[in-house]
């Protein structure tokens, strides 16, 4: 299914779009593991390194299962490189860091070089943390390590891990605040986030819609609301959710669990 999308600059890809409905939240952390696991294969068999984008959220535990078995021991993890989507403005070892989560949830438990791991500076003022990891991004295009793409002019990354919030924001980027607008920056930051804590920096909407994959990892009945606008409305001229905006290159792939999926029709 091909999704509609506006034809702003960083929004203009017609990317395939697949809804993957399972009953249990169990059975979403099975099958996105299954898939971050292929892909992995895929892009380290084609170009030797897999680049991945982390959110917060819930995220890091539906992921549970990467390290497990089989997994943990066939996946490539020394060929991987971890940035994030987007981070609360806190020290490294705050239990609201996002590095934290993926830290203790995730990144502890498989040997990833810890030297490709691209946690933000947290000595750093919201806007200087913002400017700083955008130029470690470029850095990291200039070494070879990130790609350019030649259709956006923004980082490619292959594969990007989103959540949602229940009233439709993804990353932070919120419905009514003007960094979902951003056209250039490829790292903004917010010092009003309606979802504490209220200082964050986030990828834009240019950067995100230039990776190749992006999931869309939503489980549980509080986004129930916000997933039937975004699969069940046709894309005209109306202001968007933050979740509608996301549109990535390749394949974009919703993973919902039943509670998160029962207030959309069956053909979506
Ligand atoms: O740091 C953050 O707050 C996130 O990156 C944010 O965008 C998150 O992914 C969504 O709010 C969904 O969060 P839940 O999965 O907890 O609902």
């Amino acid at each position: 299914m091909a999704a509609e999308m506006p034809t702003e600059k960083g929004l203009n890809f017609h990317s395939k779009k697949e809804i993957l409905k399972f009953n249990q939240e169990e059975q979403v952390a099975v099958a996105l593991a299954k898939y971050i696991a292929d892909l992995s294969d895929k892009f380290v068999n084609e170009k030797g390194s897999f680049t991945v984008v982390l959110s917060g959220g819930t995220l890091i535990d539906t992921m549970r299962k990467l390290v497990e078995a089989p997994y943990k021991d066939s996946v490539a993890w020394s060929k991987w490189y971890i940035f994030f989507l987007d981070e609360r403005v806190v020290p490294l070892d705050d239990p609201d860091s996002n590095y934290k989560l993926a830290k203790d949830g995730f990144l502890s438990k498989v040997p990833i070089p810890r030297e490709h791991i691209y946690a933000i500076n947290d000595s750093l003022t919201p806007e200087a943390a913002a400017d700083d990891y955008e130029e470690r991004l470029k850095q990291s295009v200039q070494q070879g390590i990130l790609r350019k793409s030649h259709m956006t002019g923004f980082a490619e990354f292959d594969l990007m891990l989103l959540g949602m919030g229940p009233e439709g924001h993804v990353a932070s980027l919120f419905c009514w605040h003007f960094q979902r607008f951003e056209k250039e920056r490829w790292v903004t930051f917010i010092k009003e986030s309606p979802k504490p804590p209220s200082e964050r920096i986030t990828f834009t909407f240019p950067l995100i819609n230039s990776a190749l994959f992006i999931a869309m990892v939503v489980t549980g009945e509080d986004a129930a609301d916000a997933v039937k606008v975004a699969l069940s409305r046709p894309h005209h001229n109306y202001m968007p959710l933050p979740v509608e905006m996301v549109s990535p290159q390749l394949m974009l792939t919703w993973f919902l669990d039943g509670p998160a999926a029962h207030k959309v029709r069956t053909e979506c």
